[in-house]
Order: structure tokens, then sequence, then C-alpha cells
């Protein structure tokens, strides 16, 4: 496999281990002078979307991306879709065939499994973000257990066979970041947004969106110009902006 090189204007710092690169990036990222992906050989303390832990067993892929967006909160969380793309892009290059697909808001899934979760963290005064901390787990060698009703986790080397190094996938990422990044800066969130609805899983199908207010049930329509979840339900269209999905069938 060609080495993609390492991209332009965004700095690298390799840690043999940390806690959560994610809390590594909130406490360095006064101290960066520009974009900085912070990847780690070892963590040991990962965290997950909603105050879950992500554990990383031996071999498996943990990065995180920090950014100054300088922009209001909404804008900037469209990140998330920018590195879902970009790390559907890496994988696709890397294990080409392998079954993958992108579940909103921003896992990453092979053969229908949890291979990848998405972490954005930040900090702002004001209207505007100061720090966005963009974090990527990626099953690459063994599943962690899951959460019970939750898409159940999956690795790549048990899905498709193939040995990919935490190290290698950070070289794909970083580049295929920079490029999915570009297009978002000049273009918005149109195309990104038609790249990700490309590659979504159970688009038009039936999926349940939890929240801590309860849970809603609906036809997977799409996701709109701000990134929200759009579910066609009984009593009309809603547009849901954080929750955890479940799909009735297969899971
Ligand atoms: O719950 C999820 O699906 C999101 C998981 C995000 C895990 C990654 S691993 C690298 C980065 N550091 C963390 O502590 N979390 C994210």
């Amino acid at each position: 496999m060609k080495d993609p090189g390492w991209p332009e204007g965004y700095a690298r710092r390799v840690l043999d281990e940390v806690d959560s690169t994610n809390a590594e990036g909130l406490r360095l990222a006064k101290s960066l002078a520009g974009p900085t992906w912070i990847f780690a050989h070892r963590q040991v303390a990962g965290r997950g979307r909603r105050g879950r832990a992500w554990t990383d067993p031996a071999g498996n892929f943990a990065a995180s991306l920090v950014l100054k967006p300088a922009e209001p909160p909404g804008q900037a969380a469209l990140r998330s879709f920018v590195a879902a793309l970009a790390l559907h892009d890496a994988l696709s290059t890397l294990v080409p065939g392998a079954e993958l697909s992108l579940k909103w808001p921003n896992d990453v899934l092979l053969s229908g499994g949890k291979l990848a979760g998405i972490l954005l963290e930040g900090s702002g005064s004001g209207r505007v973000m100061d720090h966005l901390v963009i974090g990527i787990g990626v099953n690459l060698a063994e599943a962690p257990p899951g959460a019970e009703g939750a898409v159940p986790p999956v690795s790549l080397r048990q899905g498709t066979g193939a040995e990919v190094a935490p190290e290698t996938l950070l070289a794909h990422l970083a580049h295929a970041y920079a490029a999915r990044e570009t297009v978002f800066g000049a273009r918005g969130f149109g195309p990104l947004r038609e790249a990700w609805l490309a590659r979504a899983a159970r688009l038009g199908e039936e999926v349940i969106a939890r929240t801590m207010r309860g849970e809603t049930r609906g036809l997977f329509e799409t996701v709109d110009a701000e990134g929200k979840l759009v579910l066609k339900t009984e009593g009309g269209r809603v547009a849901i902006a954080a929750a955890d999905v479940f799909f009735e069938r297969g899971t």
C-alpha cells in the first residue's frame, strides 16, 4: 500500500501511553499552533459518547485531531461528518471491498457491526468554539464488549482478515481528513452531506432514536443541512439533533 504522506499544515504528536487522546487534546489545545493529530499506542481511559467508557485492546486505533475552528458550535460540530467520511475513505483504501457504512451521527460500521466511534469535545467562550477535539477509535485488532441493545462491536481483523497497523491508519486518515476538510472549508456541508448519505446505513428503514427524554421511532429519511437526523414518524417529520440510534432488525 502506497504511503499517502503526511498532509501539509497538520502537526502530529505520538505518545506511547495516554489516559485519553481527547483528554490530552483538551489539555494541550491552548499551546498548539495549528491542527494537530494526537496519536497514542496505548489508551488506558478512553472516553465514549454520553459519558461511556471506550476500551482499547492492544492493536486498536486511538487518536484525536485538535482544531481551532473559531466557528459557532453548530458549524464546528459538522466536523463529526467530515471525520466519519474521512475514516470511511481511509478504511476503504486500506481494505478494498470491506462492507463499510456510516451510522448517524458518526459511527463507522463494518458488515453492520460497530467498527469505529467518534467523540467530539470542545471548549469555547461566547459564540465561537476555541478548540474542537475530534477523537477517533477504531477496533482494528479486537472488538471490546458492546452495550446491550446497541449495534454489536466488530473488529477489522475478525471481519475482514486484514491486519492494519494503527500508524498506517493514522497516515491514511490524516490524509483523507485533510482532503475532506478542504472541501468543507471551500464548499460547506452540502457536498459532504451528499457523500455521507451515499454511505449511510439503514437509510429509508425504520430506526429508533433514544434521548434522555424518550424515544422516537420512524423511517430514517435524511440528514438535514444542520446534520440533524430526520425521521418520518406517524405524527409527521421530526429532526433530532442528538440521540443514540438503534436498529430493530439485526441488532
Ligand atoms: O462512543 C463512541 O462511539 C465514541 C468513541 C470514541 C473513542 C475515541 S478513542 C480516541 C479518542 N479518545 C477518547 O478518549 N475517545 C476517543
